[in-house]
């Protein structure tokens, strides 16, 4: 059985006080277990200080996104070599809003792909429709492209390793979930798309999270969904308690 993988991602919130003390508060809560892994996606400022926090803890500490070169002249990025470095071990590419609102493509979510691999960062690839694309039902097709050029290149065993989050846009902050069924079929189909580009093998390994409007309510019935390995949640992992209500759901 594939583990959960829990992941907040804090967007730009919180100040470092505030991400210290969340972090001392869910330390000792998140559970040693195989099924269930518990990730901070944190802005970039934080990270030194909750991979120190979080040295012997369960949880892992994310960066939201990096550029895919090791260093140069890039003047406001941060470099893989940089975030491996400091002990982060993951890192999210390719979120909707940095495509809509920072000109990611699924050209550079590839490069940044590879630039993790060789850095022994683990990305968090996320895939996600508009409204107007569901309406104009380009789910499928849109979805499968993105993944095709997001992992393209990989090897099969860095594709198992990639965690792949589908995002439907119109369910991030907005409230409106994606029905689990809706939710699932996508994650199906990102599924058997791995497959074409791997084998069945690699595709039943790969960690596929769910992330729009996650919250404690309506996280068991996302997880008992066959396609559904864990979730990528905003609003909801900002209060610690909701986080390890999260948390909890995934170790079930
Ligand atoms: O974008 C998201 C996580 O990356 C989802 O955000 P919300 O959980 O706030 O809808």
């Amino acid at each position: 059985m594939r583990k959960k993988v829990i992941a907040g991602n804090w967007k730009m919130n919180k100040v470092l006080s505030e991400a210290n003390s969340f972090v001392d508060e869910v330390n000792g809560k998140v559970p040693n277990s195989d099924n269930v892994e518990a990730i901070v996606c944190a802005p970039f400022l934080f990270l030194p200080s909750l991979v120190e926090k979080t040295a012997s803890s369960n949880v892992k500490v994310a960066a939201q996104n990096m550029h895919f070169e090791d260093n140069g002249a890039f003047t406001g990025e941060v470099s893989p070599v940089m975030l491996k470095d400091l002990g982060v071990t993951h890192v999210v590419l390719g979120h909707s809003e940095r495509r809509e609102l920072f000109a990611e493509t699924d050209e550079t979510v590839n490069k940044k792909a590879h630039a993790a691999f060789n850095h022994d960062l683990t990305p968090i690839v996320c895939v996600g429709e508009t409204l107007e694309q569901r309406e104009a039902n380009e789910t499928m097709s849109l979805v499968e492209t993105q993944v095709k050029k997001g992992l393209e290149g990989l090897s099969a065993e860095q594709v198992a390793k990639t965690i792949i989050a589908y995002e439907p846009i119109w369910a991030i902050g907005t409230g409106k979930t994606a029905t689990s069924e809706q939710a699932n079929e996508v994650c199906t189909h990102i599924r058997n798309v791995v497959k074409e580009i791997t084998s069945e093998d690699i595709a039943e390994k790969v960690i596929i999270q769910y992330g729009g409007s996650v919250k404690p309510a309506n996280i068991d019935e996302l997880l008992a969904q066959s396609d559904i390995d864990g979730a990528l949640v905003g609003g909801a992992s900002l209060e610690a308690e909701s986080f390890l209500q999260l948390v909890e759901a995934g170790s079930k």
